[in-house]
């Protein structure tokens, strides 16, 4: 017997079925800074973590259902890979995988083909190899940079980086924040940074990260993330996978919620990014419901949702494994770069 929230998680599902054609959102504008509604906003932290807390216990998505939702998971991965160590070999290979997420036989027993991951997320120097291995998939290559992670480097460069990576061919471009400049309160900087930036972009989509685990508190999350969306950020993002705390659930809500006021305010839906040491199947499902409940279905296409991810696709494809078999496979099976 299924319980009611299974029941309505099991309508929804249908609704967000892994191959509904993807949409595209009129990119948001942006807006005048506006002071006093970053001033008002707020953040009980005690009814987020409780909010939190509640939802990876209370959401059963079996069987089907849940085979549903983790393709859906894939098509919404930026693939990523943000080593020193990376190679025109090692990017290769994953763009090979972005292509082909899950083994052919693991797909035919579903009824599916034709599944991609919604991006392959690399540095500059990698852009030129990922456009190839990518040509004629419509898989976009995003670029992080303005001095990735830490965006120190000098502004002008910051600026310049994103140019010559959206020359290089990069579709998306996954831009850091001044940390100091939400530490300090300066939101004025902080706008005109991010203005900068996403005029840098031109035709290509901004991803603002936030770093979201050096910001201090979950306040300054939230309003961090408006101003990044009132500057123009067609995504924000939470985090760089390098700070010491990367995404996590109540930073997502609070970034979910920024998202949701800036719509019901602007009618512009800005998309989201957790990102950062999301692995286990498991997790990306309770990403998804988050976002299923707080912001519903049309934020559960790639255009406005994606997971930043170097490892989460081998744990989905061993997890769809088993639902096809029964078995479990050794994960270097299911081998990424
Ligand atoms: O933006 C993507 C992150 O850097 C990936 O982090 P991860 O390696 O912990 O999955």
């Amino acid at each position: 017997m299924t319980t009611a929230q299974e029941q309505t998680t099991d309508q929804l599902d249908a609704q967000s079925n892994a191959q509904l054609p993807q949409l595209h959102e009129p990119r948001n504008p942006g807006m005048p800074l506006d002071l006093d509604w970053v001033a008002r906003v707020q953040a009980n932290t005690s009814a987020i973590e409780r909010r939190c807390a509640s939802l990876p216990g209370r959401r059963s998505v079996k069987k089907d259902y849940q085979a549903a939702w983790l393709l859906k998971a894939i098509t919404c991965i930026d693939l990523t890979t943000l080593s020193g160590d990376d190679t025109v070999g090692r990017v290769a290979r994953l763009c090979a995988k972005a292509k082909t997420p899950v083994r052919a036989d693991i797909l035919d027993e579903l009824g599916v083909e034709g599944i991609t991951t919604g991006a392959v997320c690399v540095y500059h120097d990698m852009i030129e190899s990922a456009v190839a291995a990518l040509k004629g998939t419509g898989i976009p290559v995003a670029a992080v940079s303005t001095g990735f992670p830490a965006g120190l480097s000098p502004f002008h460069l910051r600026v310049e980086e994103i140019r010559e990576s959206v020359k290089a061919g990069a579709k998306e471009i996954d831009i850091v924040i001044s940390r100091r400049h939400v530490l300090s309160q300066n939101w004025q900087a902080l706008y005109d940074e991010m203005v900068a930036f996403r005029e840098a972009c031109g035709e290509a989509h901004v991803k603002a990260i936030l770093a979201t685990g050096e910001l201090g508190s979950l306040r300054n999350v939230a309003r961090a993330s408006l101003i990044c969306m009132m500057a123009g950020a067609d995504f924000i993002k939470t985090s760089t996978g390098k700070e010491s705390v990367n995404a996590t659930l109540p930073v997502s809500l609070v970034m979910i919620r920024a998202i949701r006021d800036y719509y019901d305010r602007t009618g512009y839906r800005v998309g989201y990014k957790p990102a950062g040491g999301i692995s286990k199947a498991k997790d990306a499902i309770t990403y998804l419901a988050l976002i299923k409940e707080e912001l519903g279905d049309r934020w559960l296409q790639p255009d406005l949702f994606r997971f930043g991810a170097s490892s989460l696709l081998g744990d989905i494809e061993r997890q769809l494994e088993h639902h096809v078999t029964g078995a479990y496979s050794a994960s270097n099976r299911h081998a990424m770069a």
